[in-house]
């Protein structure tokens, strides 16, 4: 590891040990291209095992292509990307991570359970032995707030609970890497909120390592531990902010001052974007 690579670790997380922090997706000076154009340049971070990051930055800035490249969806044309120190097909392979994004995307015919219970289907018509959360797929379910829904068909479900029906089937493989793309996007203002705090305490409980791009400064400081900020053409980290706020969130938070401050400080590094 480079001196400029350890000296962007140490901006990162000034408080950490770095020798005992265990690493969940290290990118060291990557890039991506489409063709000839640059998505992505020069990303370099560690991101620590159990963290909560939430991703802002001006549109098109490639919030999700940095999903994709962690996920093995899209190659780094430079640098290198390791996962939980696999490379991203073997992490992929090893399903050490699962992708949530904006459309639920559950089977119509199926039910919630049944949708939840997909991944580890497909595994055993595959013959792959699929790491198993510790949790059924109606503890899962019950995780997310669905006790009693099991049964439901996801047209029987509203927008809000078919995202939590979506999260419980990320979680059944039970991934060290949760990336989730604007999942609560298209959801109304109280579902999303409702939401923020369920998905808070979810990711205390699982222990997962969550990605989370968005387009709310106030729901990327509400979830993330750290806010990654990307600039864009080419998109490039802008900053790290650490978002020093109590564990246990609810929503009063917002009203706070400290959020607040977290809120206009992302603002103004959105405009200088
Ligand atoms: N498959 C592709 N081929 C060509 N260009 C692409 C491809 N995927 C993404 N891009 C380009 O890469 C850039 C980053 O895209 P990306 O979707 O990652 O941005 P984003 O920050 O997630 O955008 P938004 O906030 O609008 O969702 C954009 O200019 C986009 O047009």
């Amino acid at each position: 590891m480079s001196v400029q690579h350890l000296a962007k670790v140490a901006d990162v997380e000034p408080q950490q040990d770095l020798a005992s922090r265990e690493i969940a997706a290290c990118l060291s000076h990557a890039s991506v291209k489409f063709g000839r154009f640059t998505a992505l340049e020069d990303i370099s971070l560690e991101i620590g095992e159990g963290e909560f990051w939430t991703i802002l930055g001006p549109s098109g800035c490639g919030k999700s292509t940095m999903l994709r490249l962690v996920s093995d969806l899209v190659p780094a044309a430079k640098g290198n990307v390791e996962i939980l120190g696999k490379t991203t097909e073997e992490a992929r392979l090893a399903r050490e991570f699962a992708f949530v994004f904006q459309d639920a995307t559950l089977l119509p015919w199926r039910s919630a359970i049944e949708n939840v219970q997909l991944p580890l289907e497909i595994g055993r018509k595959r013959g792959v032995q699929l790491p198993k959360s510790d949790k059924s797929p109606s503890e899962l379910l019950e995780l997310v707030g669905l006790k009693g829904r099991e049964d439901a068909l996801p047209h029987e479900l509203s927008g809000g609970m078919r995202q939590r029906v979506a999260i419980a089937r990320a979680l059944v493989c039970k991934p060290k890497l949760l990336l989730m793309d604007e999942p609560f996007g298209a959801l109304d203002e109280m579902t999303r909120d409702h939401l923020n705090i369920q998905l808070r305490d979810i990711w205390r409980e699982t222990g997962v390592t969550i990605l989370f791009v968005t387009h709310s400064i106030p729901e990327a400081v509400f979830l993330g531990q750290k806010v990654l900020m990307l600039r864009a053409n080419p998109g490039r980290v802008k900053e790290v902010v650490d978002i020093d706020l109590p564990d246990g969130r609810q929503i009063a938070l917002r009203e706070t001052p400290e959020f607040n401050r977290y809120c206009g400080q992302l603002r103004q590094l959105l405009e200088d974007c």
